[in-house]
Formats: structure tokens, C-alpha cells, sequence
């Protein structure tokens, strides 16, 4: 599947991508239309056996993911789960979804033709897919790419698989690495990078010198609308052209350019669980992290090539993923765009933030998997902690304390920390650390200071740990941190080879990797994570996915530590401390907060920005979300249908 949507998205095998690039430029040149049917003139390419092969299982795998969270739906057939019925948890219902139309028909079961396309009357199949979740008027003719807003039907997330791995899965893993010959070999070579930061718009771009590399976000700090999308590709495709310019209007005209030295550029994707509801590619929306990447790709490679010689870039940093198989729809993903494109292997890079709990039980295998692609890993330490909820939801002995009390310091944390640290180098990668999530306080110079000392002593922790750079959310962070680093390496490129690492990250254990946090829980930790889980979807409905709140930089994973703890308390009837008066997590309590704390937030913003904005729809959101019987696996997800665009009103045009 990984690899019918990459095609579907390089220019290359299914031929569709100079169409959607010319779609951008439309857009950049200020033609908002949305809706363009567009021609597709060559054949499939065909693959090699092992191609075939390798597809097909990765498509399983990919299938079973995405399936598991109510994202994409196969045809049936040999290898292919059928497709789900109406009434089937998962059926894109039209009124499930929210649409008008046709329900889905009951369709045979078929066995699929190459690539796994379903077989036999897979027109006829695909069309009447598609209009389950299309007005029938708006089906699209076969062969032709929809590049357009459209209904995904997307469903609620269901239980993940977020699993920690058996012990005697890893040996055998560990084995099966030995037999190959990689245990403690040097796998990847070694590129220099140093403190990230980490944003996205045209103006961020321009501004992104004060770091060693710059990472552009499609994921947790986006709001995946198609026009936050697009603007971000163009963005991205005239940054790395070197003409990319900004004029702030709000600064009286101030303009904004690229300065000679820049930083490097990495750009994140979305994740896996993520869909691209406004390409249909074959009857399906595509998955996020594959038009992200094949559109950024495809317009970056030469450049990349051209400025910097052949092996060197583009680069990218890949999230949430939960096991190495990913890792190896990825470096397929990879392998396939470098030859598409007629470029060195190895040429594409990425650091793997290991950000779930499943992840740091596979860390060799995922590096092993990316091989010559990989440029080391990222302790991911937010997500992290919103990881360790979910996959521990069911357990009432691992609640986790107030929010603000799960830091680097928690046992958990810090083994997970050293043992990424030591795992990047034996096999002599880099070790990057987490997210300084501070924002300057402009106001305040005495809580300023404060706030970059414990950015200093979080930072010190780490190069002292052995990481090799870390990131930030803010340039005003980077001189601190630069100097926290540069001091302790003394002009070392990294510590990939230093003496002893302080800690015996080899001793460390299952248990410690999963013991449950210390501290305090509190109404007070309440009333703060549904304050910023509600302030965060109301920015994330307008558009912004990343929003400083309370000096912090909030993004997606931010608030999902904030949702998925509330709902935790309230799963397992926590006892909270409210000011030394012991009282239960309870959907009363959480009512009574939620409307205490809605007024305090309009108190806040002021009522005419509160009226304006989605306040009111995100506090129903959350509050469901925090109450649900089952917990919903991302936030996004769940809110993304009411961020697509699902009537354009635009006739469909050929370009
Ligand atoms: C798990 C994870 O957490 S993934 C992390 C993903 N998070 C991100 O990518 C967040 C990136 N950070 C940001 O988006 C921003 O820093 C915010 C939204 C938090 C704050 O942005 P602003 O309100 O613009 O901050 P502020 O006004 O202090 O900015 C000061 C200057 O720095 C610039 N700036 C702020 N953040 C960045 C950034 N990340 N990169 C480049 N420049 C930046 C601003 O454009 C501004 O420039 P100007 O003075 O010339 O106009
Ligand atoms: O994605 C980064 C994180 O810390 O979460």
C-alpha cells in the first residue's frame, strides 16, 4: 500500500506528481481553486518479483496499521482484508462521516490483480467505495487523480497494539541482527547536527540560521489543512531554492530573507496514522506522510543534489513510529525515490524520533532497518510520555502525576534516554536529545531567567548523558543551549566515541524502561491539562498546530499528554489532591472543571476572540475525548474530518 501511494505521489511510476506540483504553484500564484481532475498518462510501472513481494507484505503490515485506526480501507481479496461492511466499526458511513450519499454496496470478495489492486470489477468496486463517502454526482472517472477536497469518512481510532515487546522477542531479534553480522558494527555514517529548531512558516524558514539545522513540521505542530499543506511545500520548495522571501504585514512591510549562511533543512511528516483526505489516490486517500514526502521530494532532490553533492540530503525526521517494520516501509519509500529520481542511495537521511513506548524495545531493529538512510534517533520525550499512557490505559498501578512533574528526572525517562544514547553508538550514530519546549517570556526578565536555567540544566543533563545536540522550539533558546553543548564537547563533533558513558545504560532493564512515574497527582493538574487541551484544539480547528501557551510551546503531542492523562484518572477513578482534600476523578468532577476552566480561558483571550474562535466546539471535544469509554489513539485524528474541505465549490477543472 506504502508503495502504491508513493508511486501514486513521485513523478516517476505512476506519473501523477508534476500535476499536483503545478496545483501548488497555482496556489502559491494565489488561485485557491480547489478542486482539479488531472490527467494521468502513463501505465504502472512494473515490478520486480521481490518487489512485488516485499510490497505486498509491507501492505499487509500497512493495511493492519491503518486499519486499526479507521484510516484506510482495502478492496478484498487474496492477502487483502474485504472491505468493511456498513455497520462494521470502521465503515466510512456516509452518515458515520458526517456526509451525504450512497452507502457503500456489499461487494464479493475478489482476489487482487498486480500490486495488489483488486481484481476483476475493480472500477466498478472503486467507484462504489468512493461514493460512500461522495456525493454521487462527484465520483471521478477512473485513471485520473483527485486532487481535491474531499470526505475521507475517517472513524474514531480504535484500541492501538501499543505493546512493549516480550523479552525473547528481542533476543530473537538480537540474534537474527548477530547472525547478520551488525551487532555493534558501525551501520550508518555520521553527519554533523547540532541544536535543532523546529517550525514552520515562510518567516520561521527565513529565520532559521541561529541552530545547525532547522526542522520544517508537517506533523504535531501543523494543523494538516490543505492550504497549511501546500503553503508549507511551497514554503519548502523556494527554501531550498534559496528564494524564499516574507513580508510582514503586521510589521509595517518588514521583509524577511534568506541570509547567506542557513541552517540545514530537515522536514517531519506526518505519521503513519495520518490520511491526506484531499487526495484520493485510486478510490483511497492517500496517506499523509507520503504526499508530504513525495511532494517535498520531488521538488527538493535536485536542488539538494546541485548545492550540496551527491549524498547529501534531503533530510528528514520521521515520527511515531511503534515498530521496525515501518522503519522498512520507510527505507523502501527511500530506496524506491533515490532510484525514481536517479540519485546516489543513500543520498535521502533521517533521524527516527523513538517517541513510543513499543519503539524503544526495537531501536536496533529500526536502525537496522534504515541502514544507509539513517542519520541516528531523537528521544521524542513527549509523545514518549503520551505513549506510556496509552499503552499502559488499562493498568490503574501506572497512573502518571501531575503533567509538569513527568521529566527527564522520572526513572522511566532518564532509561529510556541512555538506553537510545548507547544504542545510536554502538552503532556510531547520533544520539539527539528532546524538545526544549520553552518560549522566551518577554515581559518578565526574572521569570525569563528562570525558565532558561532549567532549559540549561535539562540541556547539561543531556550532553552529560552522551546525547550528541538536542532541539528546541525557540531560536531564543539556542544560545543557551549551544553553550551548554559547545562547552561540554570542548570542539568535538559529537560523543559517539567518548570515553565510558556515565551511566551503564547495558544494565538497564525492561522494568526500568516501564516503571511508573512519581509524584503528586492533583484537581489542580486537572484544571491546567484541560485548559491547555481545549485552548490547544481551538488553535489546532482554526489552523495553528503549534501555540504558545503559559510560556510553553504546545503542539499535538503536548496536548495528547494532557487528554490522555485526564482520561486515565477518570478511567481508574484516581484520587486527586485538591489542596489537601482528597477527592476521585470523576466525568462530574471533569464537567465541573471543564466549565470553571472554559471561563477562566475566555477571562483569558477576551470575549470577542473567544466568540470568534472554536473554543466552545473544542471544550465538547475534549470533554468527550476525556470521558470516552475507550481512549481514542490521537487527538488528530479524531478531529481531523472537521478540518477537511468537503464541499469545493469550484467546478472540477483540467489543468
Ligand atoms: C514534539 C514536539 O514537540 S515537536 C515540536 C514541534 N514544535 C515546533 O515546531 C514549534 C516551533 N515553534 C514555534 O512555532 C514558535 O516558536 C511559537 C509558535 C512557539 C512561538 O512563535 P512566536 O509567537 O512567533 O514567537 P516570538 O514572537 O517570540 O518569536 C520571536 C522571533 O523568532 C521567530 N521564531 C519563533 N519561533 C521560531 C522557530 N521555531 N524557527 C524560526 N524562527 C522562529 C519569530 O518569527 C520571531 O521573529 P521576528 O522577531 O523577526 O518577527
Ligand atoms: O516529537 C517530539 C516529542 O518530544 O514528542
Amino acid at each position: 500500500m506504502a508503495y502504491a501511494m508513493l508511486d501514486a505521489v513521485l513523478a516517476t511510476s505512476p506519473r501523477r506528481v508534476p500535476h499536483v506540483c503545478v496545483y501548488i504553484c497555482a496556489l502559491h500564484g494565489h488561485q485557491r481553486t480547489h478542486t482539479h481532475t488531472l490527467p494521468l498518462p502513463f501505465p504502472l510501472r512494473a515490478q520486480s518479483s521481490r518487489e512485488t513481494k516485499l510490497a505486498r507484505h509491507d501492505a499487509q503490515y500497512a493495511h493492519h496499521w491503518h486499519r486499526r485506526h479507521g484510516v484506510l480501507r482495502h478492496a478484498g481479496g487474496r492477502g487483502h482484508p474485504r472491505p468493511l461492511r456498513p455497520g462494521v466499526r470502521g465503515h466510512p458511513h456516509p452518515r458515520r462521516a458526517g456526509l451525504r450519499g450512497r452507502p457503500a454496496a456489499r461487494v464479493p470478495r475478489r482476489r487482487p490483480a498486480r500490486h495488489g489492486a483488486p481484481a476483476g470489477d475493480a472500477a466498478a468496486l472503486r467507484r462504489r467505495r468512493a461514493s460512500a463517502v461522495r456525493p454521487r454526482h462527484e465520483v471521478r472517472p477512473r485513471g485520473r487523480l483527485d486532487v481535491r477536497a474531499s470526505a475521507a469518512g475517517h472513524r474514531g481510532p480504535h484500541r492501538g497494539d501499543h505493546r512493549p515487546r516480550r523479552p525473547q522477542e528481542d533476543g530473537h531479534k538480537r540474534a537474527q541482527l548477530r547472525r547478520q553480522g551488525l551487532h555493534g558494527k558501525h551501520l550508518i555514517r555520521v553527519r554533523t547536527c547540532k541544536p535543532n529548531v523546529h517550525a514552520f512558516e515562510g518567516k520561521k524558514i527565513l529565520k532559521r540560521d541561529t541552530g545547525r539545522t532547522w526542522q520544517a513540521d508537517f506533523e504535531d505542530a501543523l494543523a494538516p489543512t490543505w492550504e497549511n499543506l501546500m503553503r508549507g511545500q511551497v514554503n519548502l520548495r523556494d527554501a531550498v531554492a534559496g528564494t524564499i522571501t516574507f513580508r510582514d504585514a503586521a510589521r509595517g512591510g518588514r521583509l524577511y530573507k534568506l541570509d547567506e549562511r542557513t541552517a540545514k533543512l530537515f522536514v517531519r511528516p506526518r505519521g503513519w496514522h495520518l490520511p491526506e483526505a484531499h487526495v484520493f489516490i485510486d478510490g483511497e486517500p492517500a496517506i499523509g506522510c507520503l504526499v508530504d514526502f513525495g511532494l517535498y521530494f520531488f521538488h527538493s532532490h535536485a536542488a539538494f543534489r546541485a548545492g550540496q553533492g551527491a549524498g547529501f540530503g534531503p533530510f528528514f525526521y520521521l515520527p511515531k513510529m511503534e515498530h521496525s517494520r515501518e522503519a522498512r516501509i520507510w527505507n523502501g519509500v527511500f530506496e524506491r525515490a533515490e532510484r525514481v529520481a536517479g540519485i546516489e542511495r543513500g543520498s535521502i537521511r533521517a533521524t527516527v524520533l523513538v517517541e513510543t513506548l513499543p519503539a524503544v524495545f526495537q531501536m536496533d531493529e529500526i536502525l537496522h532497518e534504515l541502514r544507509d538512510h539513517s542519520a541516528g534517533l531523537n528521544c521524542g520525550r513527549w509523545d514518549y510520555i503520551f505513549s506510556y499512557v496509552k499503552t499502559f490505559r488499562a493498568h490503574p498501578d501506572r497512573l502518571l502525576p501531575d503533567r509538569a512533574l513527568v521529566g527527564m528526572a522520572q526513572h522511566f525517562m532518564r532509561s529510556y534516554s541512555h538506553l537510545l544514547i548507547r544504542t545510536c553508538h554502538r552503532r556510531q550514530v547520533h544520539a539527539m536529545g528532546g524538545m526544549a519546549a520553552q518560549i522566551p517570556i518577554k515581559d518578565d526578565a526574572a521569570a525569563n531567567e528562570a525558565a532558561l536555567e532549567l532549559v540549561r540544566g535539562d540541556k547539561l543533563r543531556e550532553v552529560r548523558a552522551g546525547h550528541d545536540g538536542t532541539w528546541a522550539a525557540h531560536p531564543g533558546l539556542i544560545p543557551a543551549i549551544r553553550e551548554v553543548f559547545e562547552g561540554h564537547l570542548g570542539g568535538k563533533p559529537n560523543q559517539i566515541n567518548a570515553a565510558a558513558p556515565p551511566v551503564d545504560a547495558a544494565a538497564i532493564t525492561e522494568e526500568d524502561l516501564i516503571q511508573p512515574p512519581r509524584g503528586a497527582r492533583t484537581v489542580e493538574g486537572l484544571r491546567l491539562n484541560t485548559r491547555v487541551g481545549v485552548q490547544y484544539l481551538a488553535a489546532w480547528l482554526g489552523g495553528s498546530g503549534s501555540v504558545p501557551l503559559y510560556n510553553l510551546m504546545e503542539d499535538a503531542a503536548t496536548a495528547e499528554i494532557s487528554r490522555v492523562q485526564n482520561w486515565q484518572w477518570l478511567r481508574h477513578g484516581a484520587t486527586l489532591d485538591a489542596g489537601g482534600v482528597a477527592v476521585r476523578a470523576t466525568p462530574e468532577l471533569l464537567a465541573r472543571v471543564v466549565e470553571e476552566e472554559m471561563a477562566r480561558v475566555r477571562a483569558e483571550v477576551g470575549a470577542e476572540r473567544f466568540r470568534r474562535g472554536r473554543y466552545a466546539e473544542a471544550g465538547k471535544i475534549f470533554s468527550r475525548q476525556c470521558v470516552a469509554p475507550e481512549l481514542d489513539d490521537f487527538l488528530t485524528l479524531d478531529a481531523y474530518g472537521l478540518i477537511v474541505v468537503h464541499h469545493p465549490r469550484a467546478p472540477a477543472s483540467k489543468l
